[in-house]
């Protein structure tokens, strides 16, 4: 049951901390990337200027709150004692994260997502319990400093070939023109950032990427 509900939720899947919302108020953002219908968020609170502790608590809590008004799972990034603090519905953590077999006896049955670059990441992932793994950085990302090169829809197809038959969402550089190659390489899911906060029309760039998804 909650292997299926993963696939279906990560079709669209929306990452964002204060950072990428320029001037933006985030709690707006998520409710016009929620209209424009993604389908997962999480709140990724990264970069110098990063909000830490009470501030990133309180920020955290009401885009929690407009997650469950919209029954979108709320996922957080890295932190996970937040992630416990709040009963978010899942977190997700990166090789230089906190190990994932233990976030996940700390999480119990919450939605667990690794990052992985490689296929003997991808074991470990799975054999530690994770529900979904992200793989990339599939195009040039300007969304995280310390990213990977970009290795292309091909990585999504290298995993596939490998037998690695986890729900598995691409990620770096997606966008509306690019996206439909992340999903016919095998990936049940994009996640974006900057294609979705960096958008004029937030709304309508969420709808545009939709329409790709399908
Ligand atoms: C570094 C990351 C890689 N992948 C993902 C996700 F898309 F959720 F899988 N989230 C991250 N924060
Ligand atoms: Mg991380």
């Amino acid at each position: 049951m909650k292997q299926q509900k993963i696939e279906e939720h990560l079709s669209l899947y929306f990452i964002m901390g204060s950072a990428n919302c320029g001037n933006r108020d985030p709690v707006d953002v998520l409710k016009q990337a929620i209209d424009g219908g993604i389908t997962l968020f999480q709140y990724r609170e990264k970069g110098e200027a990063a909000l830490k502790d009470r501030e990133k608590y309180r920020l955290a809590e009401k885009l929690q709150r407009v997650c469950a008004d919209a029954e979108i799972p709320f996922m957080v990034n890295d932190d996970v004692e937040l992630a416990i603090e709040l009963d978010a519905d899942g977190v997700h953590v990166g090789q230089d994260d906190e190990a994932a077999r233990f976030v996940r006896r700390r999480m119990g049955n919450k939605i667990l997502g690794v990052s992985a670059h490689t296929i003997d990441e991808a074991h470990q992932a799975i054999h530690d319990g994770a529900d979904y793994l992200g793989i990339g950085p599939i195009f040039p990302t300007a969304s995280k400093a310390d990213a990977k090169k970009a290795q292309g829809p091909e990585l999504i197809k290298h995993f596939r070939n490998q037998e690695i038959n986890v729900p598995i969402v691409g990620i770096g550089g997606i966008t509306s023109a690019n996206a439909q190659e992340v999903i016919e390489a095998g990936a049940d899911g994009v996640s974006v950032i900057s294609a979705i906060a960096g958008a004029e029309n937030i709304q309508k760039a969420t709808e545009e990427l939709k329409t790709k998804l399908r």
